[in-house]
């Protein structure tokens, strides 16, 4: 089977993120950013539903009660998706009211993670180390787990729940920490992987069956898989835009990729090379596999 990378959701996304694959709605769920959207697409009926907020939405992600939480501006909110409805459950940096939500993913025992930036000026541009790691409990207490982050990205765990996988953007690096799944607590920060030449930044990412990292690649138009425990990369696979926010797998056993891409920051010239800029992307014929996505405890 050959690889084959096709463009499923035309849309123009300013920053498409946080791709989740709904195992119940056998349905795409991704957040456009700075366009304050959450969508869910179907593939089998091509459907796509969307939920406007009102501030800047970071990541939106399945809740075990039904509904959903997401990251909007400063908060944690749920969502009722259908009465469209956002109440808050928990306030965050607020002492830093230029900071928002951006990446986030449950944990392999329902906790929440997810990180802070401050507001962009630019694509990558934007006041540095004002950023911090939270996590979110059932009971919706909060815990910061560390600060002086530029640009809080892609996170995941390892298969055996050991591991802690991190990005912070300007660090052009993966990096990981040990993990106890018991406490959610993290130690042991180390880099498992720098960005190459021509790689770009490294944005979202994801965990597959093989315990393999698959990275997105901003300004790279390509995503990556990389070996975290040997610190290589094993494969890339290029994508027509060049904007590459966030993948997942999804789909049929998990074998497909979603892709996620940005047009945020483009000017005319480059989003007329790039017509589907901020569209959606599904990768198949990878011969890889993810796993499903958790869903939040509380
Ligand atoms: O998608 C994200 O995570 C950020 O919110 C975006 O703004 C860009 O990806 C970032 O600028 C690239 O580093
Ligand atoms: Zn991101």
């Amino acid at each position: 089977m050959s690889v084959k990378v096709e463009c499923v959701v035309k849309d123009r996304c300013e920053i498409g993120e946080g791709p989740v694959w709904e195992e119940k709605k056998q349905s795409l769920l991704f957040v456009d950013i700075s366009g304050k959207k959450i969508h869910s697409w179907n593939p089998a009926t091509n459907q796509k539903d969307t939920v406007i907020t009102e501030k800047f939405v970071g990541f939106a992600v399945p809740r075990q009660s039904g509904c959903y939480l997401i990251g909007e501006g400063r908060r944690f909110g749920a969502l009722d998706w259908e009465s469209k409805s956002i109440s808050t459950i928990a306030l965050i940096d607020e002492d830093k009211p230029n900071n928002r939500f951006n990446d986030g993913k449950v944990d392999p025992a329902g906790r929440l993670f997810a990180g802070t930036m401050a507001m962009e000026e630019r694509p990558a541009v934007l006041e540095l180390k004002q950023g911090s790691l939270f996590s979110l409990n059932k009971d919706h207490s909060v815990v910061k787990h560390f600060d002086q982050v530029d640009l809080s990205n892609g996170l995941d765990w390892s298969l055996d729940h050991k591991t802690f996988y991190y990005i912070d953007s300007l660090t052009y690096s993966v990096e990981a920490f040990n993990y106890d799944i018991n406490s959610g607590s993290i130690s042991n920060r180390r880099m498992v992987y720098k960005m190459e030449e021509g790689e770009g930044i490294p944005d979202g990412m994801c965990i597959d069956a093989d315990d393999r990292l698959w990275v997105a690649c901003y300004n790279g138009g390509r995503v990556i898989c990389v070996d975290p425990q040997k610190g290589v990369r094993l494969r890339t696979v290029k994508l027509p835009v060049d904007k590459i926010t966030s993948c997942c797998f999804g789909g049929k056993e998990y074998s497909d990729l979603y892709v996620t891409s940005a047009c945020m920051g483009m000017s005319e010239a480059e989003m007329a090379k790039q017509p589907q800029a901020g569209s959606v992307f599904k990768i198949t014929g990878l011969g890889a596999k993810g796993i499903p996505s958790n869903p939040f405890c509380g």
